[in-house]
This record gives C-alpha cells, structure tokens and sequence, in this order.
C-alpha cells in the first residue's frame, strides 16, 4: 500500500482496494446478534418538549421546504438529507444558526479528526461513535473517511428505535450519494452498530483511534456520565476522544427561563464554568490525557459573551497506552452493518483497464469475423468476453455494469472503441481501420492517476 505524504487520502493500489472489498464482503455476511424491528421513519418522534409535529406546524413546514438553509448546507456538506431526525427541538430554531447546529459540530468533529490525523500522521482507522442516536454524524462524516484513513466505524445506542432509524437514514444517505462516495480516495469502510449502554465499556470499543460522544452525556445523570467519561479516559483508551454538552448560559438566546433545560430528557445541564471545573478533574484523574481547554459550538450575532450553544472536550492519549479490558468482556449486540464504498470507481476503472489490455494483447482479430452492415466495416465484441480478464473477486467485479464498463472502454480509447449493443447483448465495436497497436497506446496515454 502507498501512502501520500500529506495525509489526504492514500492511494491505494487496486490489489489492496479489493482484498479490503472481499474482507468488507464477508463481514457484511456475519449473522447480526439481534435484528430490530423497523421503526418507521416517517413518524414523527416527540422525545423531547417544545417538539411540535411537524404535520401540524404549517409555518414550520413551509419554512422546512423554503428555507435555503437545507439546501446551502446540502450543496456545502453533502449532508443531502433534511431528515426530521437531524434536528432536535432547539436546533429546529434554525435561523439562529447558519448552518444549523448539528451540521456545525458535526463540522468541528470533522475538523478536529483531520487535523488530529494530519498531527499524529496516524490513520483513523477505527473510530466509534457513543450515543450515536439517528446517526447524524455518522452520514456527516462519510465522505471524509478517506482522508481520515478510516476502515471501521462502530456506532453504539442504548435506544433501538433511535438506532434502527439512524441505520435507515445511513443506507438511504449511502445510496443517495453512491456515485459521489465511489469517486472519493479511499478503501470500503465497514459500519456497525451496536445496541447497548455506554456505562458498560465493551472491548469491541477498547483501543480504538477515536471515540466521539455529542450531546450525550446530559441525557444520562450526572454521576453516571462521570462514569461514562471516566470509563472513555481510563478503561477504552481511545487516541482521541471528542466529547460535547449543552451550554447551559446559552439557553438565554431561546427565551428560555434560568434553570430550564433545553430538553426534557436531560438530568443535567453545565454552564461554562462547570464544565471547565469537570475538565480540570479529568486533567488530575487523567494525566496520560492531555485536555484542551473547552471549544464552543455554534454562535449567534449579538451573543458573543455566551461563546457558543454547545460546549466540547477534546482529549488526546499523551503515553503509549493499551486498554487491558479482556478480550471477552462484550456486552453490546450487534443490529447492522451497512457499507460506504468509498473509491471503487477508480479501482472499477483500472480493472477495467487492465483487462481491456489483457483482452487485446490475447485477441485476434480476424478479418472473416468482420461486421459489414455499417458504414464501414468493424469488429464486434461482446463485453462479458473483456470483463473476463477481469482480476478482481467476483463480489467486487459483480458490481462493475456493463454499460459503464463501456463508458470508461470509450473513455480510455478517446471513443476510438463504440458502444454496440445488439440483441440486448452489451458489446463494443472497432473499426477495421483502427490499428490495435495504436489502440493500445491511447489507453497507455490515457492513464488516469
Ligand atoms: C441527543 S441524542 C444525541 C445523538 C447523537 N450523538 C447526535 O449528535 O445526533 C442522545 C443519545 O444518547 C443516547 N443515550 C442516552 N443514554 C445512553 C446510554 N446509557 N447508553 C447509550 N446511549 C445512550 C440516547 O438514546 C440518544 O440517542
Ligand atoms: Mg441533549
């Protein structure tokens, strides 16, 4: 495998690409330990207060459709989806921030992974997402995992309709945004989730590269979520380890009254200060963590002295620790896995390439086998005969189509090779007058790297 130099993205060579496919492919076969009953997406959730249903709300559904909020933050991050469930009760308020909430901390932990990788030019191999909920982050950082040089994402939840929603909206965001994610660098990443409490540390969790946490730990009672935290810093050991809260103070800027949580289900809500102190004592439990001061999250014009709606902890290993948690201690089940094909269009490409190549050099073209029914006579090749030079696992070769197989064939040739179909049979056709030889040397010239 070769690795670039300045940490975006290794290209990797076609050999390792569908080894990682193949692997990839058996593990999407393990048996699932449960399989959830299927939450139904379209119904709407009310988990927490000041939650309107939004079939109700015509204001709030005209301002859903209208708002260019969605789609600017469509066209910049990809999120393409303006799931009800990526919005909770007080980031709904969106026009206090552009863009909304969620995208943004999602964008921190984004920022702060690559700037981490590109740090430790260590690759996220591993990252685990706890209190996953609806997968927010999970479709938010897709994309990136080629750059991160992420292979495995495993995602964890203690509610199952949460989780089976989250896994719906991943598979929907996956497929949506195939093409996009095949064309990025990048090998396949396998995700999983889990159901399970995050106050049990699982070793599936132990040594991972990151563990990322947001909006969680309020959901749980306080001592609870020292524990949870505690567990993270002294137990799983991640290389980094991103949490996040609510910013109490910050509730002023909804109108809120003082004192009042910003969600019914949260036990607990920190003002600036608090959350510093709890930092403080992470820093004297924890020292082979080094803790930055806390970053904020999501500002609003005329609020400035309150820093930010949510509050996050970045805390990186300092010593070359291992976690010591035994191998068997596995309290979470697993409920999905879901694959993000990142790069395989180039690698469908180069294999494509190469079998044309290998196709050519072991064919003959026979002058008793030419076609005559056209303009000017031509060869025809029905493509199944090239795409069996393929090298590659048939469960990656089987997700090449024929037709776009052409397409790169026409490309690769600067459309000296024609797409011919006859009888519903996907073929290619060479006129005589074109010489293999220069064939040949088109497709060497026209190498894509
Ligand atoms: C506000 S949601 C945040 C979801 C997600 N992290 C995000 O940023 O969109 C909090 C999530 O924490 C989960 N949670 C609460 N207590 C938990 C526990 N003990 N173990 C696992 N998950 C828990 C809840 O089920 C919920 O999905
Ligand atoms: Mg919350």
């Amino acid at each position: 495998m070769s690795h670039a130099d300045d940490g975006w993205g290794a290209p990797y060579d076609e050999q390792t690409y569908v080894d990682a496919y193949d692997q990839l492919e058996l593990a999407l076969l393990e048996p699932l330990d449960r399989v959830l009953e299927k939450a139904d997406i379209e119904q709407f959730r009310p988990k927490f207060k000041n939650q309107q249903d939004p079939k109700t709300d015509k204001k709030q559904r005209y301002r859903k459709k209208k708002n260019g909020d969605d789609e600017w933050r469509d066209v910049l991050y990809g999120f393409g989806t303006s799931d009800e469930s990526d919005f909770s009760d007080h980031e709904k308020r969106k026009h206090y921030f552009q863009p909304p909430l969620q995208v943004q901390r999602n964008s921190f932990v984004k920022n702060t992974l690559m700037q981490f990788k590109r740090n430790s030019q260590v690759e996220i191999s591993r990252l685990a997402i706890m209190g996953c909920g609806e997968m927010s982050l999970e479709k938010g950082l897709c994309e990136y995992f080629g750059s991160f040089g992420t292979i495995n994402v495993i995602s964890v939840d203690i509610d199952p309709v949460s989780l089976s929603v989250g896994q719906q909206l991943l598979q929907k965001y996956l497929t949506q945004h195939g093409d996009i994610l095949s064309s990025e660098t990048g090998l396949p990443v396998l995700m999983r989730s889990y159901l399970g409490d995050i106050l049990e540390p699982d070793h599936r969790f132990a040594n991972v590269d990151a563990i990322v946490s947001l909006e969680v730990v309020e959901h749980i009672p306080l001592e609870d979520a020292k524990k949870f935290v505690n567990n993270v810093l002294g137990i799983l050991l991640p290389r980094i380890f991103i949490f996040s809260t609510p910013n109490h103070e910050y509730n002023a800027v909804f109108g809120m009254k003082p004192g009042e949580f910003r969600h019914d289900d949260h036990k607990f809500e920190m003002n600036r200060n608090e959350f510093s102190c709890w930092l403080d004592e992470l820093r004297v439990s924890f020292p082979h963590y080094q803790i930055e001061e806390p970053h904020y999250i999501g500002m609003t014009n005329g609020y400035e002295d309150l820093s930010g709606a949510s509050q996050a902890a970045v805390c990186r290993l300092q010593d070359d620790l291992s976690s010591t948690l035994p191998q068997d201690i596995t309290p979470y089940v697993t409920v999905g896995h879901v694959a993000c094909r990142l790069g395989s269009r180039l690698v469908a490409y180069n294999l494509v390439r190469q079998a044309l190549l290998e196709w050519l050099d072991k064919t003959e073209f026979h002058e008793a086998e030419l076609k005559k029914d056209g303009y000017s006579p031509y060869w025809n090749f029905a493509i199944s005969h090239i795409l069996h030079h393929l090298h590659a696992p048939i469960s990656f070769s089987a997700t090449i189509d024929e037709k776009v197989a052409i397409k790169y064939i026409q490309g690769m040739t600067s459309h000296k090779v024609h797409l011919n179909c006859v009888n519903g049979v996907n073929g290619i056709a060479i006129p005589q007058n074109q010489k293999k030889a220069d064939l040949i040397a088109t497709i060497h010239r026209n190498e894509l790297n």
